[in-house]
């Protein structure tokens, strides 16, 4: 319109200036000197509409005008053009011209970017109860069962009882300790494996991959399935994790324009049915078969599982004795499926990065070894009940977390209503990102932030756990919104990683130039996979086997 109104105009000049010149008649002089006056006028009302419009959507005064400054966008698009791969990256640059708060537009779409410790504790603390929801994109809706898991479920009633079944019962010490031999049977077999590939390079993603999914199946559903079936089950779910993630970490279409979602134009929607189908007729048929086994005689499937494992517990939870199930059946195999995936790919990525930055400072690993060797010594096996004795290690995977938390921006909150954040107003359904990678690297905050130093969590323990309560320090989340399987996370990392370094000496291959390079998805993960070489450390081959 403003362009039209401009071209108009100009056009409207040189005609009337030509003809000025060619007639030079005073009578048609003065209209036209009228006209032009009236065009300009109009021009200059345009033109300022156009600009009250304009800035009434990005100022920072009035209704509107609280919000967080930032980038102006496009119309319809906003931001979206502009952001960088790496948005980590990209948020901290912005952080550093519009100040610890910003908003940017995705599609139509409101975003709120946070990088500083105090404001997130105004989000995750002061005002959790209001922030503590997700806005679930369309992806993960459908892959938790209609967004039937932790994750997605609403602040409320169901999202209580879910966390209180996994938290309380599943993730509880007891239960966690009543299964450790699931996961002692896994480390021993992984150390069988390593061995048996000495000297060679080794991924070691991958084998911690398989070694956590192993670990994590055998706690889920133990002896409910025939080893043969364990393993080809366990191929399948690694594939389909993958493309999980792959499938979330995604910039969906339908998003951004609900109004296209129906055309589901990238087939992410169709991709992610095809995933749930599969993953589901698997929980069906080990469900199936467990029940079979109880019904046989309640004795007979004691026996047969070692240990008590998830899925008793979370069909404990499905058959209440008053006949009234606690747990639907979505909820209980999203419950599955949660622990699954956001059991393996969190992990993993820690570990690789903690060997990444351990192929970087030698001297770390060496330390860590040598508390190793005091605390476990070289005639035995690393057990879990070491773990609370290496304190070494345990802030080596610490500071690992710090430099590289494994969700940097956490999991966006949503306000289920507008509330005032530093003086800015953040409205109803906003996205709001906690940028965690900026916090952690904060000169305020951490004495020469960019260095890889596990002594920092020796030396002064200001609260500098995983429970969230140092808003510095967010690996986690934290508040009511916190990682609901921090324990597990813990015992499964420590116990692998101890292990690992205990039982073997880890070394690049020659010549080849360590990479600690990232990439942003819906995990910051390393961006070239770590290769590297196992040789044996301990004196006797039995405890290789
Ligand atoms: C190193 C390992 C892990 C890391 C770094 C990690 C990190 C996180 C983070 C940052 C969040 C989101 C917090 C927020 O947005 O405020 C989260 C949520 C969650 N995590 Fe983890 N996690 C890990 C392992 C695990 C494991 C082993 C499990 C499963 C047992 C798990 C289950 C969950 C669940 C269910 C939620 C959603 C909680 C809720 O919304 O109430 N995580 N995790």
């Amino acid at each position: 319109m403003i362009f039209i109104l401009i071209n108009k105009f100009i056009r409207f000049l040189s005609d009337g200036w030509s003809w000025w010149w060619q007639a030079n008649g005073e009578a048609d002089g003065k209209s036209f000197i009228i006209q032009a006056i009236v065009m300009l006028s109009i021009l200059i009302i345009t033109l300022a509409i156009t600009i009250y419009v304009f800035l009434s959507k990005t100022s920072t005064k009035g209704e509107t005008s609280s919000l967080p400054p930032g980038p102006r966008g496009l119309p319809l698009v906003g931001n979206l053009p502009f952001l960088k791969p790496d948005l980590h990256r990209y948020f901290s640059q912005l952080s550093q011209i519009y100040g610890p708060i910003f908003k940017l537009h995705l599609g139509n779409k409101l975003c709120v970017v946070v990088s500083s410790s105090s404001l997130a504790k105004e989000i995750l603390k002061d005002h959790d109860a209001i922030f503590a929801n997700h806005n679930p994109p369309i992806a993960a809706l459908v892959m938790a069962y209609g967004g039937n898991d932790i994750l997605w479920t609403p602040l409320g009633p169901d999202w209580r009882m879910l966390r209180k079944v996994l938290v309380r019962d599943m993730m509880s010490n007891k239960s966690l300790d009543a299964c450790f031999n699931l996961r002692r049977e896994v480390i021993q077999q992984m150390v069988r494996e390593v061995y048996a590939k000495i000297g060679t390079p080794i991924h070691i993603g991958e084998l911690i991959f398989i070694t956590l999914l192993d670990m994590i199946m055998n706690m889920l559903w133990g002896g409910t399935l025939k080893p043969e079936e364990k393993t080809r089950i366990g191929v399948e779910f690694r594939k389909t994790i993958g493309e999980l993630f792959f499938l979330l970490g995604k910039t969906n279409i339908s998003d951004i324009f609900p109004i296209l979602a129906p055309l589901d134009l990238q087939g992410i929607e169709r991709k992610a049915k095809n995933i749930i189908t599969w993953a589901d007729a698997i929980f069906d048929s080990v469900i199936n078969e467990r029940l079979k086994m109880e019904a046989i005689g309640e004795k007979q499937s004691k026996d047969d599982l070692k240990s008590k494992d998830f899925l008793e517990i979370l069909l404990k939870f499905k058959q209440q004795e008053d006949g009234k199930a606690a747990l639907s059946m979505k909820q209980l195999k999203a419950l599955l499926l949660d622990v699954k995936s956001g059991g393996t790919d969190t992990t993993t990525t820690t570990l690789e990065w903690v060997f990444a930055e351990m192929m970087q400072n030698p001297n770390v690993m060496r330390k860590a070894q040598e508390e190793l060797d005091k605390v476990v010594g070289m005639s035995n096996k690393v057990e879990e009940s070491h773990i609370s004795m290496l304190p070494y290690l345990n802030a080596v995977v610490k500071e690992t977390l710090r430099l590289h938390p494994v969700i940097p921006l956490l999991v966006p909150h949503c306000p289920s209503q507008s509330c005032t954040i530093g003086r800015f107003t953040i409205p109803k359904g906003t996205n709001v990102f906690l940028n965690v990678w900026k916090i952690h690297r904060d000169p305020e905050a951490w004495e020469d932030p960019s260095e890889f130093l596990p002594e920092r969590f020796l030396r002064d323990n200001n609260g500098y756990d995983y429970k969230g309560n140092n808003f510095n320090y967010l690996p986690f989340g934290s508040g009511r919104r916190i990682c609901a399987g921090i324990s597990l996370a813990e015992r499964m990392s420590m116990y692998m990683l101890a292990t690992l370094l205990h039982s073997f000496e880890w070394k690049l291959l020659e010549n080849a130039e360590l990479d600690l390079s990232d990439e942003f998805g819906l995990m910051l993960k390393k961006r070239i996979p770590l290769v590297i070489t196992p040789t044996p450390r301990l004196s006797k081959v039995e405890l290789y086997k």
